[in-house]
């Protein structure tokens, strides 16, 4: 076993719905201990914001480019970033020495792939001056620089997990249904096969939004009561990434929602909750071996309607689903939980990335410290 060190992990995802605080206590390699937990939300003003900074970032042509707003809402990402650890070590009666490092994931505001271009808010020096403990950011951009999709990471997180499951039988697939999803499959020789899967909430949650002014489907309620649209599935089913030679990482908006016209409320809410659990097993279907077991992370797991569909389809090839929280894990707080755990590989200077899991030419590390 290695040096084990406390770290906290600190995610905004694709969602945009808040920043996620986790506390693992690890050596960066199979001894993972996961401690507690905090979401703070972005006040809706906040979050128009952050979605206003995707347009603004369109133009952006070398990653460290800022233009417009961007600056200004990047420091004050930060500064809420730096105001959720201090709400957290507060709530856990702990003083920062606590803390050896913390990993930052900042808000992916453009990724682009093909031109090996991915931009991610967050600006690491000031949030290390801010908390005074060490922080390690920017975790996508070296796997880039090798030739990595840039996502995902949380996989080599996922693996050491595998490790601590009970009665573990692998192979295993973990699938994460954030507002993008993506899946990592664990092969019973312990191989890691992972990349992003399809469109996960973000569709679901920007359809709910325009046509009803709410920012989620609560539990899947609305699409509990719709229909589902087959043309429009097979638009969504029919595009090239699924059925590319080679697996792609995705922008937030390489899949876009339906135009009001296509479909009622609750039957474009049926129809992209149906469309998310279909992604899934549409995508598996490039694994080296079906997965006989699916355990599910990220808030789309909350959604009764999604999880009902992706059951029924995955009981088609004899797999079983169940929730993170029935394998022993917290579904919402794997992806902080994994960047705390890639910052300690970072310090430690073990890969972060393989070319299983992001296609990257050779295992390789990344990261960027910064001290307070
Ligand atoms: N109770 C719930 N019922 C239904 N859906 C929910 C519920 N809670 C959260 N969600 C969905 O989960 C989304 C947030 O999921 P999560 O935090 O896993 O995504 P993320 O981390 O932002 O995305 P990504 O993993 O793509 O980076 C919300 O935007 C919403 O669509
Ligand atoms: C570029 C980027 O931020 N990608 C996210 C996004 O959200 C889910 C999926 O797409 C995943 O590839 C990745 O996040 C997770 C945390 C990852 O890198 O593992």
């Amino acid at each position: 076993m290695g040096k084990i060190r406390t770290a906290i992990g600190l995610m905004s995802g694709t969602s945009m719905d808040g920043i996620d605080v986790a506390l693992v206590r690890t050596d960066g390699e199979a001894s993972v201990e996961r401690g507690p937990f905090l979401g703070v939300p972005y006040d809706p003003a906040f979050r128009d914001r952050l979605k206003f900074s995707l347009e603004g970032a369109k133009s952006i042509l070398r990653r460290k480019e800022r233009p417009g707003e961007l600056a200004a809402i990047e420091r004050e990402l930060t500064l809420r970033h730096a105001s959720a650890v201090t709400q957290f070590l507060d709530r856990c009666g702990l003083d920062r020495s606590a803390i050896d490092v913390v990993g930052f994931h900042g808000q992916t505001v453009l990724h682009r792939p093909d031109e090996a271009l991915t931009v991610q808010l967050g600006d690491g020096p000031l949030l290390a001056s801010e908390t005074g403990i060490p922080i390690v950011y920017d975790m996508r951009a070296n796997d880039m620089v090798h030739g990595g999709q840039g996502a995902p990471l949380v996989p080599a997180y996922h693996a050491a997990l595998s490790g601590t499951l009970r009665d573990a039988k692998l192979p295993v697939c973990f699938v994460n249904i954030g507002g993008i999803s993506n899946l990592t499959y664990i092969g019973a020789d312990g191989s890691i096969v992972a990349y992003d899967s399809g469109p996960g909430n973000t569709l679901i949650d920007q359809w709910v939004e325009t046509h009803a002014g709410i920012p989620f489907d609560q539990g899947g309620m609305i699409a509990s009561e719709g229909k589902i649209v087959a043309e429009l599935v097979d638009l969504y089913l029919e595009s090239p990434f699924f059925t590319a030679e080679k697996r792609r990482s995705l922008d937030r908006n390489d899949f876009l929602p339906p135009s009001g016209a296509d479909a009622e409320l609750a039957d474009g809410a049926r129809t992209l909750a149906y469309v998310a659990a279909a992604s899934i097993i549409k995508s598996a279907g490039h694994l080296p071996v079906m997965p006989t077991v699916y355990i599910v992370c990220g808030g789309g797991r909350l959604n009764r309607t999604i999880m009902r569909d992706l059951a029924d389809l995955a009981a088609r090839q004899n797999a079983d689903v169940i929730s993170a929280e029935v394998a022993g894990f917290n579904g919402d707080a794997m992806e902080a939980e994994a960047w705390g755990y890639l910052a300690v590989r970072s310090l430690e200077g073990l890969p972060l990335t393989f070319p299983g899991t992001t296609g990257v030419k050779e295992p390789v590390s990344g990261g960027i410290l910064a001290g307070p």
